[in-house]
């Protein structure tokens, strides 16, 4: 499968949401850096509009576009956002933060008046959990922080769960605001809200990686095109 045929697809259909004069949330990945220059287009035609980036790398990208930024701190309305998955299950709950952009795209999306994900078709699956849910929290006592992640996810009945620091090189990655990234390999996730509730109680946890109740509509694409999910 062309996953990146995929893709845009999906951003193509997504960008059929998009009115002049919106502000969007712009999401970060290889999916939603489709849905970027599609708007970068869209400028370079004419159409006011405006652009909340999720992370620096987008920013850069919608910045080279002559997309206009506007910082979130800046603006209360975010009219839409789209933004990819890492996977994502029929009732429309997500695991996202595989680009390590979490938590600015949670604050983004839920802000958002219509949050749309887009996504190759590979990342639809029946249940969440495959795929290792990344969550960030403040690197002051994180290894108390995670300690007390690995109490929380036993007692949410994934004895077997494996927390990891996220590290390249040896190491350990950072967002851009500074955080760590901790992802957790799990098995299947049979109540993702509950799991989201409990992860997000803990003192140091900034935002876990699970999208639960926030998404409008998903857009799967292939190479022979796309299918629209709503609930
Ligand atoms: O959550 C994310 C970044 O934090 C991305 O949306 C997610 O990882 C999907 O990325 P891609 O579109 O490259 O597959």
């Amino acid at each position: 499968m062309d996953k990146d045929r995929g893709k845009r697809l999906a951003a193509e259909e997504a960008a059929k949401h998009v009115e002049r004069g919106m502000t969007l949330g712009l999401g970060t990945g290889s999916t939603a850096a489709h849905f970027v220059d599609i708007i970068g287009a869209r400028v370079a035609e004419g159409w006011p509009l405006k652009g909340v980036p999720t992370s620096e790398a987008t920013r850069r990208q919608a910045e080279s576009l002559g997309v206009e930024i506007i910082e979130p701190h800046e603006t209360t309305v975010i009219d839409l956002a789209v933004d990819g998955a890492d996977e994502a299950d029929p009732q429309h709950n997500l695991i996202k933060g595989g680009g390590a952009a979490l938590l600015r795209e949670k604050v983004v999306a839920y802000a958002a008046k219509k949050f749309i994900v887009i996504a190759d078709k590979s990342k639809r699956v029946t249940a969440l959990g495959a795929f290792p849910l990344p969550v960030e929290i403040s690197p002051y006592g994180w290894a108390l922080t995670v300690a007390a992640m690995r109490r929380t996810l036993v007692e949410q009945g994934f004895q077997n769960a494996k927390l990891e620091l996220r590290s390249i090189d040896g190491n350990s990655v950072k967002t851009d605001g500074g955080n760590l990234i901790i992802d957790c390999s799990l098995e299947r996730i049979n109540d993702p809200a509950r799991l989201e509730k409990a992860l997000n109680a803990i003192p140091g946890v900034l935002e876990c990686g699970l999208f639960c109740g926030m998404t409008d509509m998903i857009i799967y694409g292939d190479e022979d095109g796309v299918s629209v999910s709503t609930l």
